[in-house]
């Protein structure tokens, strides 16, 4: 396997069939950009294939016009055993002017796993930098977080 790469970025132009009723990108296209963007980067990470096993924290800053060109950026911030939890950034622009803005931001788990579905382990990531220690550290503290609202969440799923 090649070395394991943190990042990825799709680049693509919204197209009409993404529009909503309001004539701007439907709030589920990006969700669904999103996804496929963390996949990319996990299987990326991990050399595997990965199903998304959490996403949230989703904010949707600005919307998207269609005709604009779109980046998914995702990049891997923590890795446990077989988890691997990615920051998400979608900016968009008008392709004449490139004035490229903010959209949407999110996490997203992705857990890499075997052909029965069974997960298996992945590189560990070490973060090096003082902004990835940062952004590691923040992944840590929403995984406790996470598990707070998890438990608060149980009523509805019982
Ligand atoms: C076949 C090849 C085709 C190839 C073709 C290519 C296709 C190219 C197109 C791809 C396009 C995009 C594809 C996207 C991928 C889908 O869209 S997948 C569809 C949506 N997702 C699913 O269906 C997943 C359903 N869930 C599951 O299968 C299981 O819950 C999971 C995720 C495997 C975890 O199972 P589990 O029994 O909890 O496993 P367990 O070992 O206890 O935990 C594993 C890890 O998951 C973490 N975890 C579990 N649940 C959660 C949670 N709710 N929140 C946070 N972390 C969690 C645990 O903390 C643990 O982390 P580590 O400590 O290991 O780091």
């Amino acid at each position: 396997m090649n070395k394991p790469q943190r990042d990825v970025t799709l680049r693509f132009l919204a197209e009409p069939q993404d529009v909503n009723f309001g004539g701007k990108v439907h709030g589920g296209a990006v969700m669904k950009w999103i996804d496929l963007a963390a996949y990319a980067c996990a299987a990326g990470w991990s050399g595997r294939y990965c199903v998304t096993a959490y996403a949230g924290g989703i904010r949707f800053v600005a919307p998207i016009h269609v005709g604009s060109l779109v980046e998914v950026e995702a990049k891997v911030i923590y890795t446990g055993n077989s988890s691997m939890h990615i920051a998400l950034e979608v900016n968009a622009c008008d392709p004449k002017s490139l004035n490229r803005r903010l959209t949407t931001h999110c996490i997203v788990i992705m857990v890499a796993v075997d052909q029965n579905g069974q997960s298996e382990q992945v590189p560990q990531w070490i973060p090096k930098t003082e902004a990835d220690k940062k952004q590691h550290a923040s992944a840590v503290k929403l995984m406790e977080m996470r598990k707070q609202i998890g438990e608060e969440m149980q009523i509805f799923v019982e």
